[in-house]
């Protein structure tokens, strides 16, 4: 179980997180909604390690994460894929995806097993191993983000606006990964622009406010909840 505990963090300039409270269900598929600035990717960035909480704890089962930098909180088995833009245009598919194991680089064995797993959920990093990433699309240089993700075998996986800026073939291509990944026992936490995507993925919805849990249910209670189309057409017409 991933939970975060009255956590406070920010920039410096001021705490974006306002006390959070939140417990990811294990094997979920979580969608964090909320208006631009609520800091659904704070939240994600506090789970990975990029940015430290400045009061609060994240904890995964028993044992406190908050401390631990960003490569250590990998190692426990909490992946985050960034958002677009995070390839090295100039090596190929195949150098990607293996950076994702760069902890386990000395196993060679584990290295190959652990590739092919990925290939063989990702048809395309099969297909095109030496394509150079830098000449792939948008939608399938996010399939080898997402490979590369999953090179160490996480159990949670942190997805930041995994459709933003992709075509409806893409967007379909990324939605059945993480249906593949649900379907492995994965916990997956994603933050999604499209909030019928997000919630057609997921398993739980989260609604955040100003650095807070606003709402928290299953999927297809905050989908049906009645606060849920005024919260985010008050965020579209901030004017109105
Ligand atoms: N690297 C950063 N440095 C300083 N401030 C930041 C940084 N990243 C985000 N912020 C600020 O923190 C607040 C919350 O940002 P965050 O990205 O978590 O929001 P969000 O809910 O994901 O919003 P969006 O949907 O716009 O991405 C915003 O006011 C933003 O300007």
């Amino acid at each position: 179980m991933l939970t975060l505990d009255g956590v406070y963090a920010g920039y410096g300039g001021g705490d974006v997180l306002q006390g959070l409270d939140l417990s990811v269900v294990p094997e979920s598929v979580t969608c964090v909604l909320g208006p631009n600035g609520a800091g659904k990717s704070t939240v994600l960035r506090v789970v990975s390690g990029l940015i430290k909480p400045r009061q609060g704890t994240v904890s995964l089962g028993e044992e406190r994460i908050d401390r631990l930098s960003a490569p250590e909180v990998l190692a426990k088995g909490v992946a985050q894929v960034p958002q677009a833009g995070a390839l090295f245009p100039r090596m190929s598919v195949r150098e990607n995806v293996l950076m994702g194991g760069y902890l386990i680089r000395r196993q060679r064995k584990l290295l190959e097993e652990r590739y092919s797993a990925v290939a063989e959920l990702i048809p395309l990093i099969a297909e095109r191993p030496n394509a150079p990433a830098g000449n792939l699309s948008g939608g399938q240089r996010r399939m080898v983000e997402i490979g590369r993700s999953l090179m160490l075998d996480p159990a949670v996986v942190l997805l930041d606006e995994p459709s933003l800026g992709l075509d409806p073939k893409s967007i379909a291509a990324v939605a059945g990964l993480i249906n593949g990944m649900r379907e492995r026992g994965k916990t997956v936490v994603l933050v999604e622009q499209n909030v019928r995507l997000g919630l057609s993925l997921s398993t739980h919805g989260v609604v955040m406010e100003g650095g807070r849990v606003r709402l928290l249910g299953t999927a297809e209670e905050i989908t049906n909840h009645p606060e849920i189309a005024s919260l985010y057409l008050g965020a579209l017409e901030p004017n109105s």
